[in-house]
């Protein structure tokens, strides 16, 4: 329970501090190829101005009394509103790359979706997160790969080292096409830095690594394969059609997760938010939906909710935080939009996430901020 009184002002000024240190701290490549997104950057800038279109009808003279905002995932019983998403090579970003994401998600409550493109092999990554609290929740990001057998041993690594759901990301058949990285000449990871999870994985040479082989041959057929091998429950990420959403339902999957991955892959996509509401009608009785989005203030957080989704996942805010102060710098940014979506809660007149609603969200012509 949150109560009332005096808090500190950090949500006043908001996260964009934390991206303007990030991008005095970091080389200028890798601050290119977190920034950045696909083609023109068209979705990217829509992106950043999709959640001005909603603004929130607060309910007044509720009464409601403290708040709870803990959310109930797969996995996660009683998981703050706000994940970290998945994101590729924390320790770019900062030396204690994703061991640092770990504590810091999990001192603040949150899952932690590390994945297949970590620079921390995942055993080290869950070790490091139960430095922070007993009984951390983090799942597994899963490319497919195109051979059945390296994703079971990616699932079989995970499993191991204690995640508790698996999220397969569906969007992403091809990479891409990224001008900044082509511009910086960032097309592999510098000399000290592997994906750690793609090592030693069948038809790799002994010792050495796989790489993350992106195919337009995998299909709903895959993601069956993966629920028929594994126990954990399984989320479908970067769904954008109600149809797909209905799709990951009817093969099994216990969440899908909706996001056009931040504007990194196809440059003629909605933003998230604006295919949240469909995917919701669509599947929401029967599963969890999460956004991950563009979400930068906790307001975004309440608009999210109230349009049906039981949480969120920040991807770049997170990296602004690690790369300006490591682990700190991370939990700073967690807890800002955690404290500003229970303020945000408490002046919409809610105590529970289910107190939001959609009849409290209204379109604008963009005009929010
Ligand atoms: C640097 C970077 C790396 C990412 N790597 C992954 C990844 O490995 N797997 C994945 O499913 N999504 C990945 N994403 C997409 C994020 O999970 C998320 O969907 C997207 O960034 C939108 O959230 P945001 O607006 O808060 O950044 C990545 C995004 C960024 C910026
Ligand atoms: C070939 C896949 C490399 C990792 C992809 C990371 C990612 O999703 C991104 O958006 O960047």
């Amino acid at each position: 329970m949150t109560p009332d009184g005096p808090r500190a002002p950090h949500e006043a000024y908001g996260l964009r501090e934390w991206h303007d240190a990030a991008r005095a701290a970091l080389d200028g490549a890798h601050y290119d190829y977190v920034a950045g997104g696909a083609g023109e950057e068209r979705v990217l800038a829509a992106n950043e101005r999709s959640f001005d279109r909603y603004a929130l009808l607060p309910r007044v003279l509720r009464a409601a009394g403290p708040r709870d905002t803990a959310v109930e995932l797969p996995g996660a019983a009683r998981a703050a509103p706000v994940l970290v998403a998945p994101t590729a090579f924390h320790r770019l970003l900062h030396p204690d790359g994703e061991r640092a994401t770990a504590r810091a998600a999990a001192a603040e409550g949150a899952v932690l979706v590390t994945g297949t493109a970590a620079t921390t092999a995942v055993g080290d990554v869950v070790a490091a997160a139960r430095e922070a609290a007993p009984d951390p929740a983090v799942w597994f990001q899963l490319y497919l790969h195109p051979r059945p057998e390296v994703t079971e041993a990616l699932v079989r690594r995970a499993e191991k080292a204690g995640c508790r759901a698996l999220v397969v990301t569906a969007d992403s058949p091809v990479f891409g096409r990224r001008a900044r990285d082509v511009r910086n000449g960032f097309t592999d990871l510098p000399p000290g830095y592997a994906a750690e999870n793609m090592r030693d994985l069948p038809g790799a040479p002994p010792g050495g690594l796989t790489d993350i082989p992106l195919s337009t041959a995998v299909g709903w057929r895959d993601l069956a394969t993966v629920l028929r091998t594994t126990s954990l429950p399984v989320l479908v990420k970067g769904v954008l059609h109600p149809d797909d959403a209905r799709l990951a339902v009817e093969h099994g999957a216990a969440g899908v997760v909706v996001s056009n991955h931040g504007g990194r892959q196809c440059d003629a996509v909605p933003a998230a938010v604006d295919c949240l509401p469909a995917v919701v009608d669509a599947v929401a009785v029967r599963v969890p939906v999460l956004l991950a989005g563009e979400v930068r203030r906790g307001s975004d957080v309440a608009v999210a909710l109230a349009l049906g989704a039981a949480a969120v996942g920040v991807g770049r805010p997170v990296l602004w935080g690690l790369a300006a102060a490591g682990e700190a710098g991370v939990r700073r940014v967690l807890a800002e939009l955690l404290d500003g979506y229970d303020h945000t809660l408490a002046l919409c007149g809610g105590r529970r996430n289910a107190d939001l609603e959609r009849g409290m969200v209204v379109r604008t012509a963009g005009d929010a901020r």
